[in-house]
C-alpha cells in the first residue's frame, strides 16, 4: 500500500478535480505485477492503469490483489468503471484504503467487488490517502473547498510595511516552495487590495508546472485593472468575484477574459462562503489563499480557514500589516485556535504549518 500512496502522491498535481489515487497489483507469487496512478481528468483512473501496465509486461492478472489507495469506482463517469476492470481481468483480492467520500456513489464500488466474489478490505494507508485528497474529501463531504491560507510574515508577524511594501519579506527558496504549494491547489484566491498593491501574477513558476490554477479575485467594486500582469499567464483562467451594478465595468473585465461572478454581498462586502460553495460547485478542491490582512480577516472571521501555510523570516519590520487584521479580542479564547502540523526550515526561512483544531 506504500507503494501505491507513492503513486497517489505523483499524480496530485496532475489529475484534480479527480482525487490522486495508486494501485499496485500483486500476483499470485507476490510480485509485483503492475502499477499506475489516476491521469488528468477524462483519461484512466488507477486501477486501470495498473491493469494495462499488467498486460503490457506480459502478466496475468487472475487471482491478483490490487492495493488501491480509494475505493474502485462502480459509475459511468467521465471514464468507465473500474470495479468492472478489476472484476473482469479476473483479480482476486481489492485492499482500499478508503472509502469514496461522494456521497452519490460511497460503498458502491466496494459492494459490486463484493457481488462478484472479490474479496474486500478497508482501511490500511486511510489516513495518508484523506490527507493527499483533503481538499477532495473537503468538497464531497462539506460541500467547500479546503482553504489553505498562505502568508509570508516577518519574525514579529508583520505581513507588509505600514506604506504596503512587502516584496520581498522571505527568501527565494521559501517562495519557490510557496509555487508548489499553489501548484496543488484548484484555485487560488486573492483580494482587489493585494492586486492593486502588488500587481502580482499569482501563478505556479516551477519548471514542473503541467497546470495553472484559476486565479480568483475578491473585487466588489470590478477594481481589477485591465492592464494588470495578473493578465500574462497563458491559459491561466481568472475568476473576478463582484458584486456591483456597474453592468460597463464587468463588461470590460469579461472581454478582457474574465470569468466574471456577481455574488451576494452584505454591507458591499462579498458573502465569502457562498464563493467557496460556488467554487465547489466548479470543482475546486483546494483553495490556496494569498490575499492581505482585509481579506484575510474576513475569512477567519467568517471560519472558513482549515489551514495556515506560514513563512516565517528571520527579521523584524517593527510596525506594519499583520496576518489578518482581526480583533480587538476582549478575551483570549476569541481568536481562532490552531494546531501545528508541521514546522520545516525552508532556506534561511521557516515553514510553520498549522491546522485549525478539529478540522
Ligand atoms: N506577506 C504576504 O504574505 C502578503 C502581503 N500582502 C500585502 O497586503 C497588502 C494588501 O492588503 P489588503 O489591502 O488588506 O488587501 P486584500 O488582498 O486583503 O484585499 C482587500 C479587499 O478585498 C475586497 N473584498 C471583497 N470581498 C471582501 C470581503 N468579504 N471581506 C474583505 N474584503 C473583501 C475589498 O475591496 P472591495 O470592497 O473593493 O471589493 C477589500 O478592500 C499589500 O501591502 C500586500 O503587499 C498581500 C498578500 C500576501
Ligand atoms: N511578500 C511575499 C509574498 N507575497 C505574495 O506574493 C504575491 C506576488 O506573487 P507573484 O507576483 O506571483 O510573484 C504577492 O502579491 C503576495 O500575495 N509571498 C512570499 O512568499 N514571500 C513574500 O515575501
Amino acid at each position: 500500500m506504500s507503494q501505491a500512496l507513492a503513486l497517489a502522491e505523483q499524480a496530485r498535481l496532475i489529475c484534480p478535480p479527480n482525487p490522486a489515487v495508486g494501485c499496485v497489483l500483486v500476483g499470485a507469487d507476490g510480485q509485483v505485477i503492475g502499477q499506475g496512478h489516476t491521469q488528468p481528468t477524462g483519461q484512466a483512473h488507477a486501477e486501470v492503469m495498473a491493469l494495462r501496465d499488467a498486460q503490457a509486461r506480459g502478466h496475468a492478472t487472475a487471482g491478483a490483489t490490487a492495493y488501491v489507495t480509494l475505493e474502485p469506482c462502480a459509475h459511468q463517469g467521465r471514464t468507465g468503471p473500474c470495479a468492472d476492470a478489476l472484476i473482469e481481468a479476473g483479480v482476486r483480492k481489492v485492499v482500499a484504503s478508503l472509502q469514496d467520500p461522494n456521497p452519490r456513489v460511497a460503498g458502491q464500488g466496494l459492494a459490486r467487488l463484493q457481488a462478484a466474489g472479490v474479496e474486500v478490505e478497508v482501511g490500511p494507508g486511510a489516513e495518508v490517502a484523506r490527507e493527499l485528497n483533503i481538499g477532495f474529501f473537503s468538497r464531497m463531504t462539506r460541500g467547500r473547498p479546503w482553504v489553505r491560507m498562505k502568508v509570508a510574515a516577518s519574525l514579529d508577524g508583520r505581513t507588509a510595511l505600514p506604506n504596503g511594501a512587502s516584496q520581498w519579506i522571505t527568501s527565494d527558496a521559501a517562495r519557490a516552495d510557496g509555487h508548489a504549494w499553489r501548484a496543488r491547489a484548484c484555485a487560488v484566491l486573492t483580494g482587489i487590495g493585494t492586486v492593486l498593491r502588488d500587481d502580482p501574477r499569482l501563478d505556479v513558476r516551477l519548471p514542473s508546472a503541467t497546470r495553472q490554477p484559476m486565479l480568483v479575485i475578491a473585487d466588489s467594486q470590478w477594481r481589477t485593472p485591465l492592464a494588470a500582469r495578473l493578465w500574462q499567464v497563458p491559459g491561466r483562467r481568472v475568476c473576478i468575484v463582484g458584486a456591483s451594478a456597474d453592468a460597463g465595468r464587468e463588461q470590460a473585465l469579461r472581454e478582457r477574459g474574465a470569468d466574471v461572478l456577481q455574488q451576494p454581498a452584505a454591507e458591499g462586502r462579498i458573502d465569502l462562503s457562498a464563493l467557496l460553495v460556488e467554487l465547489a460547485r466548479r470543482e475546486v478542491n483546494e483553495v490556496h489563499v494569498e490575499a492581505g490582512a482585509q481579506l484575510n480577516a474576513a475569512l477567519w472571521r467568517a471560519g472558513l480557514v482549515d489551514e495556515l501555510l506560514l513563512y516565517q523570516a528571520p527579521r523584524l519590520l517593527g510596525e506594519g500589516a499583520p496576518l489578518a487584521a482581526l480583533g480587538p479580542f476582549a478575551e483570549l479564547a476569541q481568536g481562532p485556535q490552531l494546531e501545528y502540523i508541521g514546522v520545516d526550515r525552508i532556506g534561511p526561512d521557516l515553514r510553520i504549518r498549522a491546522r485549525v483544531t478539529g478540522r
